[in-house]
């Protein structure tokens, strides 16, 4: 089966010309489709970079992004990122009107009484049917979350890239939006990158793991673990601890911004 996202030699550089670094330094992997693929790494690892590569919001200085073997070079419809943070829904518009404006840029001829039975069955996906006429400051961080997730799933995109979504809730909470996503995942087939320094959150969700250390891919792992994944299984304790030494490994090697500044 080829490879449905192939990311060639990826360097993103930021700053000055005299003080340019690397947010992210020649990485290259590939994902299928339907696959479910972490990234996890320190704060400041490149990260996000990647992902806003990949949604297109940042021009790459060198390689390159091919989805379905076609090159990635800006946003499209076939990519919906949701980012870090709880403001990412028009606060002027309801629950229901935010999902229809999303549906609306993709979907220019469908009529807006469709798009609103549609944004009802996305809302009811995510168990928020009660909700759609409500705007988004008379919702929980919870609440906002499944939107967000409704939402991006309105729009039909190939590929979702998830950048620490569910960060800002509880661990209640995260549990909840964690097998949520599982389920809509399962109903779906899309294809997910999902970043998170979260290293329970990363085995409970992907197929396979991405390691970032200052920018750079330093180790894949093919998680063994067979779904649903509880955290009191032996083989999952294993496996949490094998992540947790190759992170601790990377920090105490002390890699500095040295190994990834280009000058
Ligand atoms: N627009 C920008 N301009 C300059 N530097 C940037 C920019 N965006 C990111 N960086 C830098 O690039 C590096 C990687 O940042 P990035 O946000 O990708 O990391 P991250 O792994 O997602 O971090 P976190 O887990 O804290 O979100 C950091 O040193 C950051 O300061």
């Amino acid at each position: 089966m080829a490879p449905f996202v192939r990311v060639e030699n990826l360097t993103k550089i930021y700053g000055r010309t005299n003080e340019a670094f690397a947010g992210i330094k020649e990485v290259s992997f590939e994902v299928n489709e339907g696959e479910f693929l972490g990234v996890i790494g320190r704060s400041g690892c490149g990260k996000t970079t990647l992902l806003r590569c990949i949604a297109g919001f940042e021009s790459p200085d060198g390689g390159k992004i091919l989805l379905d073997g076609k090159s990635v070079s800006r946003p499209g419809p076939d990519r919906f990122m949701i980012s870090q943070g709880l403001d990412q829904l028009f606060p002027w518009l309801s629950l229901k009107g935010n999902i229809v404006f999303a549906m609306k840029t993709v979907n220019k001829r469908v009529a807006i009484k469709e798009l609103q039975r549609k944004a009802e069955y996305y809302l009811e996906l995510v168990g928020l049917s009660e909700w759609g006429d409500y705007y988004p400051y008379q919702l929980s961080g919870g609440m906002k979350q499944r939107a967000f997730l409704a939402r991006a799933l309105s729009v039909n995109p190939r590929v979702l890239l998830l950048d620490e979504p569910f960060g800002s809730l509880d661990a209640l909470g995260r549990k909840a939006m964690q097998d949520l996503l599982l389920q809509l995942w399962g109903k779906t087939g899309t294809t997910i990158i999902l970043v998170t320094h979260d290293i329970d959150e990363c085995i409970r969700l992907s197929d396979r793991i991405l390691v970032f250390t200052k920018g750079t891919l330093r180790h894949t792992l093919l998680n063994p673990l067979t779904r649903p994944r509880e955290y009191d299984d032996l083989a999952y304790r294993e496996f949490y601890r094998k992540l947790s030494r190759i992170l601790e490994r990377d920090k105490i090697m002390n890699l500095t911004w040295a190994d990834a500044v280009l000058r």
